[in-house]
This record gives structure tokens, sequence and C-alpha cells, in this order.
């Protein structure tokens, strides 16, 4: 619990700028372990080797070419023998394109805008160098450097804070003066709000520097957030939606356009869910008159490009170079033409919307320079280290934080730079520093029956949530084929004990993460019982805590059931279904439970179910940890533990 947390004036010492020279230093502690992962994953392999990990692709030709949105060129590649591609690329990821073979100095950079099973499309900022249409290429799945140096600017500019408003803001953030509110004003809700909600909401509003929405699995915090969305637009304020993921940051968009508000997400429309990519800033500006002109241009421009490409390659003649020579520079003052009309489109486009919703690594990208908002909402800031959290404070005087400490931290790759602080978020930090009255916790939770909130409440929010009444009693039964006829042994938490079945968790040798076919067999059967009574594949889902067992468990459900989701935690948080399967995977005669001890991940695992928790495991191995001996003890006491010994064998279902 972080409830109780030391006031900001309990503190014996002011905390100075030196402060974010550390979180610096943190932060390329992490690129280096970032980059010492990506080394030494493609250490020693062969090019083949690299293309099985997914670290490169291979024997790629140009096959198209086009420009789309924002002048960037586009190229679409596919193998030399159109055959299948290996399927690891995705949308969004930064790549490296060089020839087939050579090694290039500074191989052009592009974003993969769209990868299908035998095409990828990259999307280039500039002109890409002609050998892009020569011969064989290889594609090399690049880190992305421009996130790093953005947070790395970000530091050093709030270090600098240093006149004023900001020197207090900059002392806020340290932690080394209180955070001012303005007077608190009610206001009528635009949909009903409990009053934990609806008190969080206004000491949001009056907040002139920052405040925390502490908000449990299911309270409704992003609700809150959309609510504060809506209350401030409506006093004129113009706002800034943003988190850390695209998914997140996508959450915040659908909120704001369900309160009618004049919204745009600023971000490659690789990067959003298809379903808002209309909201799009590049898609929005595609219909503004000034970039209906720019794309005449930049058309006009590319076809001189490809002239002046094909004057060079047809052979060394003065003429053809100086044909080439203006045709270039033509094509260049048009493309300058071009992107200044085009600017002043996205000017205007951006000028029209009250809320722009982007990531906090988008924050810094070229088209928001020069941007001003009134207020930042900050979602899933737990989840954000706090170096990148800070880049929310500098775009907007007062910020939100939305997030809960229980759930998953930051991912840090470095443990020493975690242990150090990188591991903590700024929403933690500020908590740790200004004490309980810079945050309110949300208690009512609108998902879980009461059953399955029981143990995490009790063990993760100090026993105080509470389940709202249309929640409270909701169970399987209810969504299931009456006409079944089958009775379904289905309590809200059910523990499958596996104890003596000799199910020992195994090693994947590539991945060295581990998974446990036997315990699989038992999901398996589950998934398949709970399909067979009616229950809607869509609102079934399994959870590993394994990347090896979520893999072992998807492939042999996907052919049967692909609508069924089969992840590891972390794709999970934010999200519900009415029936969850855990598969614990753990078991081992040293009681060893690894990554199982970080109580926060395993808290998203148990808070996803609406109606029915299934968790099979291991009691032998699991016991070993005061935290899964009392779930399990608790299932016995309420009658929700099998042994998978009166179990029905899943080889005769
Ligand atoms: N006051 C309320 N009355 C009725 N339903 C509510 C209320 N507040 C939230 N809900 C419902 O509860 C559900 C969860 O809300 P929301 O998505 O805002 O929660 P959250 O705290 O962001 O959840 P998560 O655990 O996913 O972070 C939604 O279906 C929402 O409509």
């Amino acid at each position: 619990m972080t409830e109780g947390a030391p006031g900001w004036h309990d503190r014996d010492m002011a905390r100075d700028v030196s402060f974010f020279d550390r979180l610096g230093s943190l932060l390329a502690q992490e690129r280096e372990a970032e980059k010492a992962r990506m080394t030494s994953l493609a250490q020693g392999l062969t090019l083949r080797e690299r293309e099985e990990q997914g670290l490169s692709v291979l024997d790629l030709e140009t096959v198209e070419e086009e420009v789309g949105l924002g002048g960037r060129i586009l190229l679409t590649l596919a193998r030399a023998d159109r055959g299948r591609l290996p399927t690891r690329v995705s949308n969004g990821d930064l790549v490296a394109v060089l020839p087939r073979r050579a090694e290039v100095k500074d191989p052009a950079k592009a974003l993969v805008s769209r990868a299908t099973s035998t095409r990828i499309q990259l999307a280039f900022d500039r002109e890409p160098p002609a050998y892009l249409s020569e011969g064989l290429l290889r594609l090399d799945v690049v880190p992305n450097d421009v996130t790093y140096e953005r947070v790395r600017a970000g530091l050093q500019r709030v270090k600098a804070m240093d006149k004023g408003q900001e020197r207090h803001k900059r002392e806020v953030l340290l932690g080394n003066e209180p955070p001012r509110f303005d007077n608190t004003k009610d206001f009528t809700p635009t949909r009903p709000l409990n009053p934990e909600q609806q008190d969080a909401a206004m000491r949001a509003l009056a907040a002139e520097d920052f405040f925390l929405v502490h908000g449990p699995p299911g309270t409704g915090k992003s609700t809150v957030l959309a609510e504060v969305a809506a209350q401030a637009v409506a006093r004129g304020e113009r706002l800034l939606c943003t988190a850390a993921s695209n998914a997140a940051v996508d959450h915040l968009l659908e909120l704001c356009l369900e309160q009618g508000l004049r919204a745009i997400r600023v971000g490659h429309p690789a990067r959003v869910a298809a379903r808002l990519q209309e909201h799009t800033l590049d898609i929005v500006v595609e219909e503004h008159p000034d970039r209906v002109v720019s794309r005449d241009l930049f058309d006009e421009a590319f076809d001189l490009f490809g002239y002046a490409r094909r004057q060079r390659s047809q052979g060394r003649s003065r003429e053809r170079f100086s044909n080439a020579r203006s045709s270039t520079a033509e094509a260049k003052d048009l493309m300058d033409e071009a992107r200044k009309l085009e600017k002043k489109a996205v000017k205007a486009v951006l000028a029209r919307a009250d809320v722009v919703c982007v990531t906090l690594a988008s924050l810094g990208s070229g088209v928001l320079a020069g941007e001003e908002f009134d207020r930042a909402l900050l979602d899933e800031a737990t989840q954000a280290t706090e170096p990148l959290a800070l880049l929310g404070f500098l775009r907007a005087p007062k910020v939100v934080l939305a997030g809960d400490p229980q759930q998953l931290p930051p991912t840090v790759l470095s443990q020493e730079a975690a242990k150090a602080g990188l591991g903590t978020s700024l929403f933690e930090r500020l908590l740790q520093d200004h004490g309980d009255e810079v945050k309110r916790m949300l208690r009512e939770q609108y998902r879980m029956n009461a059953a399955i909130m029981a143990f995490p409440s009790k063990e993760m929010y100090g026993g105080e949530l509470r389940a709202h009444p249309s929640v409270a009693d909701r169970t399987l039964s209810s969504v299931l084929d009456s006409g079944s006829g089958a009775e379904v042994d289905a309590p809200p938490v059910l523990y499958l004990d596996t104890a003596g079945k000799g199910f020992d968790e195994e090693v994947e040798p590539t991945t060295h993460s581990l998974l446990n076919p036997g315990e699989a067999t038992y999901v398996i059967a589950r998934v398949r019982q709970l399909l067979s009574l009616g229950l809607a594949p869509r609102e079934v889902a399994v959870i590993a805590p394994y990347s090896a067992q979520a893999r072992h468990l998807r492939e042999a459900l996907e052919a049967v059931h692909p609508e069924v989701e089969v992840d590891t935690v972390d794709a999970f948080q934010g999200r519900e279904k009415d029936a969850i399967l855990v598969s614990m995977t753990r078991s081992n005669s040293e009681g060893q439970l690894g990554f199982l001890n970080d109580l926060r991940r395993m808290n998203v695992a148990l808070t996803r179910a609406r109606r029915h928790l299934f968790v099979v495991g291991d009691s032998a191995t699991l016991s070993s940890h005061p935290f899964y001996a009392r779930f399990i003890e608790g299932t016995q006491t309420d009658g929700g533990y099998r042994s998978a010994w009166e179990w029905p064998d899943p080889a005769e279902q």
C-alpha cells in the first residue's frame, strides 16, 4: 500500500537539480542495456540466423513506389521469389534498409507502415538512396534512438526551468515545494459519477500543478480522466491527452470522442488502432485544401526525382547529367513549397482541436512544435519511467496523472537502473514526496464479481475495494447457454491444483523462458469446455506469466479457437473478459517462483475477469510464497479449490 506515504515536509533535505542528471545517467544506463541485448541477440549470427531471430528480413526487392501522407515516400518490398515473409516485422518498427550483402555506413532508415504475410511497406521521411531500386535488399530492425534523445533533452529542459512559475514547477517536481490548488468548484458531471470519482475529478480540475488519480482495477480512472477532459474543455481549456503506450493514448482518444470533444490523434497512423485512424492528424489533414495542393506538388516533385534518376542511370552524357541536376533542383523546390503548405494545413487542423492525443515519446515530434496546452492528462502513469513522464510537464502547466502503483511498473531492462530509481514511476515518486493529499484513490470497482475482487483487494489495496452492486454477483452461468443442460462447475474463483501430478516446468532452449505442457492440457480442456457451454470466444482469455507458456498455449488453441486471446500479463493491463484462465507455469521442487514474485504483475492477472477466474498451478511450488499460500487457502475456505486428481482427465474430454 502506498497510503500513508510521508508528506513533502517530512523529508529533511531539499533535493537539488542534480537529481535530473542522475535520472539522465540511469536513462543512459538503460539505453546501454537495450543496445547490449540487441547486440548479444545478434552476436555471431549468420544472416539467416538473424532472420530466424526476427532481427533481419533477407532477399527483398522493391516492387512498388508511391508518395504517401506527409510527402513520405512509400516503398513496398517483397521477397524476390514473392514468397511468404517471416512474420516478426510489425507496423511501426524502425528498420534500416541495406543491400543484401554489402554493409553500408549510414543505411537508410524507415518505419514499417504496413506488413502483410508477403509484403512490407516502408515509409521514408527523405528520398531513399538509389540502392533501394537496385537489386536485393535486407532489412535490419534497429532500436529507435529518437525517443531516447528526446527524453534526454527533456530532462535538461526540466533542469533548466529556473524562472518564476517554471521554477516553482521544478521545485514541486523535486518535492521541495507543495503543489498548489485552486478553490475547488463543484460541477455537474456529464454522466453519473460515484462520490470518490466526483471528488477526484474536482481535485484534478482544481490542481494548479499536478494531481494523482489512483485507480485500482476497474474503478473508472479512465472515466474520471474523460470527465476532467469534458469539464476542462467546457471551461475553454485546450488539452493534451498522453500516455506511454499507443494503446493507452488510443483509449483516451476514444473516451474524448465519446464525450463529443473535438479530439485529434497525433502519431504515425501505422501505430494507431485501425478503427481510430480516421481521427489521426495525417488522415484529417488530407482533406484540407492546402494539403490537396501540396499533394499535387509532392507528386510532381516525385516524378521529377524519378526522371532525374532515369537520366543518371542511362549513361554518362553531359546533357543527361545537366537534365538530372536541374530536375532534382526543381523537385527540391517543389518539395519545399509542398512542405510549407502542408505545415499550414497541419497547423490549421491542430488549431481546430480541443484535445490532442499523442504518446509521450511523440510529444517532441515536429508537428507539435509551438502548440500550447492548458492541461495534460497522463494515463497509465505508473507504467511510464519518470524521465518519460516528465515530458508531459514540459508541455502543460497542469498535469493530471492517473495510474495504479499496484499494477505493472515501468518496463526497465537494466536491473541496476531500475533499482536506482528508473523502475519507480513519477506518479509513485510524487506520492512519496508529497504525501496522500495529492491523490485520490477510487475504491468502487465496476468489473469483478465480489469474490474475484476479495483477494486482490485484501492483499494489494488494504481491503478497501468495493464491488458496485451491478457487478458484485455476476456469474458465468448467466452468460452460458441455458439450454445446454450441463451444470458447469464455475464458482467465481476456481483454483485447480496440479500438486503431485509431476507436471514439471521446462526451459525453452531458444529463449530460456519457461513452459509447462502438462499444466497446459488442463487449461486447453477448460477453454474447450467453457466454449462448448456457449461462452463467446472473445470473452475468454488465457494469461501465462511466461512467454514460452503463452506461446505454447496459443499454438495449441489458435487453430481451433483463434478468437481466444492468449498472452502474457503485460498484454492485458487495462483490459477485461468474462472468463480469465491463468496458467501459473512454475512447478519445481525448489519452490522457485521467478516472475511470480512480482506481485504487481500477478495482481494484474488476477483482476481481469468479470465472472470467472480459473487458476491452474502446483500448490507445492506456489505455497513457498505466502501470497500464493493465502490465495490457495482462500479458495479452500470459499469452496473454489479443486485437485487435478478429482478433475476430469483432459485427455478424456
Ligand atoms: N460511476 C460509474 N458508474 C457506472 N459504471 C462506471 C462508473 N465508472 C466507471 N464505470 C464503468 O467501469 C468500467 C471501468 O471503467 P474504466 O475503463 O474507466 O476503468 P479503469 O480504472 O480505467 O480500468 P482499468 O483497470 O482498465 O485501468 C467501464 O465499463 C466504465 O463504464
